[in-house]
């Protein structure tokens, strides 16, 4: 795995109906390193992250995941965090059932894994005992962003990660992102705060300059 870039797209055309929205897109995200897609709304950033993500299947090009087709394989599923489809929440499980949920699934303990920090760190211990439909928009957010990096992942695919968080809660995701760059992890994401993304520890590009 380390043998091979996070991400290589290659000459990605995707069209919606007879209309395109990328074509001939070009990326490497390096394993270790993080990327930042920018662009106005409706450029097509969400479509190429769901792409790399596996959930959606372009019209031709390539793409590869640490050298293998996204989505294929448990393995994939095992390295990769994406956030590009909104979460689902399990029906009657409270906040902190859903951390531990996460965890177990990856056979971590959720003692061991952290899983009170983890949501003292995302500012929602006081809403540990809630289910999930009953907090605000910012704090489903944080719950969001505390799952996906609770978990093991070689790769976080983020769409717009700091969508609702208040600045606060911005400055300590995007700290915990460079954590998560400078430790070994790759990262994609797009997002619309170039300041934000610096500090996640990811290299700006815009979606223009990937066409070939
Ligand atoms: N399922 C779909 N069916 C038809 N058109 C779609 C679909 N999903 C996206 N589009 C269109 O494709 C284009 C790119 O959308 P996309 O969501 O990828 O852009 P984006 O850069 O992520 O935008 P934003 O910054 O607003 O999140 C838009 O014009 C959008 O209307």
């Amino acid at each position: 795995m380390a043998d091979h870039p996070a991400v290589e797209v290659s000459d990605l055309t995707v069209s919606y109906g007879s209309t395109p929205v990328l074509t001939g897109v070009e990326l490497t995200v390096p394993a270790g390193t993080g990327v930042c897609v920018t662009g106005e709304n409706g450029i097509g950033k969400s479509t190429l992250l769901r792409c790399v993500s596996g959930l959606q299947r372009p019209d031709s090009g390539r793409i590869r995941v640490f050298g293998a087709a996204p989505g294929s394989s448990p393995e994939f599923w095992a390295a990769v965090v994406t956030t590009v489809e909104p979460p689902t929440w399990y029906p009657g499980l409270t906040t902190r059932e859903h951390a531990e949920l996460i965890c177990r699934a990856h056979g971590q303990d959720p003692d061991e894994a952290g899983v009170d920090e983890a949501l003292s760190r995302f500012g929602l211990t006081g809403h540990a005992d809630a289910i999930p439909p009953s907090l605000s928009s910012g704090q489903k957010q944080r719950l969001t962003l505390a799952l996906a990096l609770l978990r093991p992942s070689s790769l976080l695919i983020l769409d717009e990660p700091e969508h609702r968080l208040d600045p606060d809660g911005r400055a300590a995701v995007a700290e915990m992102l460079a954590d998560f760059v400078a430790t070994g992890g790759s990262l994609l994401m797009a997002s619309h705060d170039d300041k934000f993304a610096v500090a996640s520890g990811a290299e700006l590009t815009t979606m223009e300059s990937l066409v070939a």
